[in-house]
């Protein structure tokens, strides 16, 4: 046995499934969870010794490898003054300058604790601001997991068949109304049954929850349209996106001004972090300037604004996000050479710093063509990696990442292991 299995059975008699996110469970894939001992630059090592090539980097935070020393420096200065202090901080205030000065449209930032809580606060300020209930989603997006949201949602929910969760009580789910991703007719088709009730849409700008599903040319453009000529807000779910596939994020990327924007991940630089923020005239209707209530033990936690501080100064350069296309480009590139040489149906896709890929030969756009690509592959694939020293997500239904700590030579080995999973498939 090894300590990893040895440390899944002893969790599993403490912990709902032996972990704290089902992702983590590999009931998408074949085998048993890695625990995790260290991670250092583009490695994950577990605790029986082995080194892993990580494409998770936690999940999109990692975006300069893991454990940088400028970050884990600043984070041991900070921790020198205290860990949380329920009370306002010039580092707070630090953030939310930073923020606004580089992601457009956010004239006023709130700090929260992480995306559930951006996405839930940005959809209570939609409703309360224009006095409606509905909502719209798209099937296969996730937002977190607060109850109006977990409704035809992707990643972990949809891994585990569960895309609408139990427990969410029709009362909460009646207001989501759920669209098909990158197919502006089904939400034109919504607002045209509700003209004067839909608050807001919400959407993932590059889709991450169905694995990577980038938006189709004019998609995010039509969103916004029907937004203006219906009186709704426009959500940008930057939770993944932001600081990944640019550096002021999707709305610069695609040429779209967002009213409202929600945030996560690489903002706190691997520890719990969220925001939500956008036009001035909005995010005054928040408490304490408004009626809309919002608030948070560790909003805003000394710790978490350290690391994510330092993290968004050390990524704010050109040249970062040309390496990471490069290196996307690269490695997906290769592996649909080596998968087609091996006779695979294979479907790649990339964003920045953000890519997927699919044994399909069909154009992804939603979740319906994610849906039909072949899950059974990708779990064989996963498996063969993992052993091999390979860590790609748990579940063909995530985006993959890249940092830039990933060298050429990584990128390299992860082809050559590649290449020999395409031929055992
Ligand atoms: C697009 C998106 N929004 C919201 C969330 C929720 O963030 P968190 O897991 O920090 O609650 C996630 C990830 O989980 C996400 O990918
Ligand atoms: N896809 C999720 C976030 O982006 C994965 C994180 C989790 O659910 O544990």
């Amino acid at each position: 046995m090894t300590k990893s299995t040895q440390l899944f059975t002893e969790s599993k008699k403490h912990i709902p499934g032996g972990v704290n996110s089902p992702v983590r469970a590999f009931t998408g894939v074949y085998g048993e969870p890695i625990f995790i001992d260290k991670a250092d630059k583009a490695y994950l090592y577990d605790v029986d010794g082995n080194k892993y090539i990580d494409f998770v980097g936690s999940w999109g935070p990692a975006i300069l490898g893991h454990n940088h020393p400028q970050v884990a420096k600043a984070v041991q200065e900070s921790v020198a003054h205290g860990l949380s202090f329920g009370a306002p901080t010039a580092l707070e205030l630090e953030m939310a300058d930073y923020l606004t000065q580089h992601i457009p449209n956010l004239e006023l930032v709130r700090m929260v604790s992480s995306g559930t809580e951006a996405t839930m606060s940005a959809i209570r300020l939609a409703r309360g601001y224009t006095g409606r209930n509905k909502i719209i989603k798209f099937a296969g997006c996730y937002h977190g997991h607060s109850d109006a949201l977990l409704v035809n949602a992707g990643s972990g929910a949809l891994t585990q068949g569960t895309p609408s969760s139990a427990g969410v009580t029709p009362g909460a789910a009646q207001d989501t109304l759920v669209a098909k991703y990158n197919c502006l007719a089904s939400v034109e088709a919504l607002f045209k049954a509700n003209p004067t009730e839909i608050a807001c849409i919400i959407v993932e700008p590059v889709a991450g929850n169905m694995n990577c599903v980038p938006p189709v040319e004019g998609f995010l453009q039509g969103l916004r349209a029907l937004c203006d000529q219906y009186g709704a807000l426009l959500i940008f779910d930057e939770v993944m996106t932001g600081f990944r596939v640019d550096f002021a994020g999707s709305q610069k990327l695609f040429g779209i001004n967002a009213d409202l924007i929600t945030l996560g991940k690489i903002i706190g630089g691997g520890m719990p972090v969220g925001a939500f923020g956008g036009k001035k005239e909005i995010m005054q209707q928040i408490a304490p300037l408004g009626g809309v209530y919002q608030a948070g033990t560790l909003s805003g936690n000394p710790i978490s604004m350290t690391a994510g501080l330092t993290t968004l100064k050390l990524l704010n350069h050109e040249s970062n996000y040309k390496n990471l296309e490069q290196s996307t480009t690269y490695l997906i590139e290769g592996l649909q050479v080596l998968a087609h040489k091996y006779g695979h149906d294979f479907y790649t896709t990339k964003v920045g710093g953000m890519f997927g890929f699919f044994f399909t030969k069909e154009e992804v756009v939603d979740l319906e063509t994610a849906s039909r690509a072949d899950i059974e592959k990708y779990k064989k694939f996963h498996q063969f990696m993992l052993a091999n020293g390979v860590y790609f997500a748990p579940s063909a239904f995530e985006s993959s990442f890249m940092s830039l700590a990933h060298t050429k030579e990584d990128l390299d080995f992860v082809l050559e292991v590649a290449e020999k999973a395409f031929a055992n498939l």
